[in-house]
């Protein structure tokens, strides 16, 4: 059992993960939004969740490693910055930073690794996402994610290949390239699909969320998971043994 403090307590995740814990075998310890004392929550839990926004990653960092309890960053739309200091707080904490906490993302992860890796001559990665349409950030964390997945199992680096927000006269496609597309619209959970694409032929690798209850669960289990861990940064397929 676990004492679990929530970052983004107002917010649609917060809300999920609030009644995850509701009747589970972890306690609430608080929960904080906008404005409120990161610090507190941090002093007063065995484990923190952050979703709430990338603004707020350095204080939600700065509260963890000055309480020494680890973090589970879900926030996504960050940038370099924020993981180098994620990096850098996890010297001092347990840090889990993940763009989904859902087991089958976790697992179409490990099938895109291989997938790409093994089909690398001829094959085109494009990858397409939709969410609801008060989603903020695009690519979602978890394309970016998946992205990072196709482009080591290649063996190359992900901002150097990326194709991103295509619009106009933009030329053929780069040799190489991971392409990007984000659709917004509904009440969509969330839904991705990395499409190899080769000659007269096509694999579709895809994932569907049907609601916002599997994030929660992944994020008590990971949290759950971090408590008692060494310092450093871990990801979901540590979690999950994968
Ligand atoms: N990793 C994963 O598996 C998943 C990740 N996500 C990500 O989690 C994040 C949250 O998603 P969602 O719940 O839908 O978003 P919401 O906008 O519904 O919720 C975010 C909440 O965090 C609050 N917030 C903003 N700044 C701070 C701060 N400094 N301290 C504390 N709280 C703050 C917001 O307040 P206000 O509205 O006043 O700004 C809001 O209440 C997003 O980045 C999303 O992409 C979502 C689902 C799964
Ligand atoms: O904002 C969301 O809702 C989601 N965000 C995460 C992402 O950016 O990938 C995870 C999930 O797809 C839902």
């Amino acid at each position: 059992m676990a004492a679990i403090g929530i970052i983004g307590r107002d917010g649609r995740m917060g809300q999920a993960i609030a009644a995850a814990i509701e009747g589970g075998e972890h306690t609430l310890a608080g929960a904080v939004d906008k404005g409120e004392d990161v610090a507190g929550l941090a002093d007063r839990s065995e484990v923190l969740i952050d979703f709430s926004a990338p603004q707020a990653l350095e204080s939600n960092l700065h509260a963890a490693v000055g309480a020494g309890v680890p973090l589970l960053i879900g926030t996504t739309g960050l940038e370099e910055a924020h993981h180098t200091a994620i990096d850098n707080a996890a010297r001092a904490v347990a840090v889990l930073q993940t763009g989904n906490t859902s087991l089958g993302v976790t697992m179409l992860a490990r099938l895109v690794r291989e997938a790409a890796g093994a089909l690398a001559q001829g094959w085109d990665v494009e990858i397409v996402e939709m969410h609801h349409r008060a989603k903020v950030d695009a690519p979602s964390g978890t394309a970016l994610l998946l992205g990072e997945a196709a482009a080591s199992g290649r063996g190359i680096d992900l901002p150097g290949h990326s194709e991103r927000g295509r619009d106009g006269h933009t030329g053929a496609r780069s040799e190489g390239a991971i392409g990007f597309a984000s659709l917004r619209g509904g009440t969509v959970a969330g839904e991705h699909s990395v499409i190899l694409a080769g000659e007269n032929e096509r694999i579709v690798l895809s994932h569907v969320a049907e609601d916002r209850t599997l994030f929660a669960r992944g994020a008590l289990t990971g949290a759950a998971w971090l408590i008692g861990k060494q310092s450093g940064r871990y990801s979901m397929e540590d979690v999950l043994g994968l």
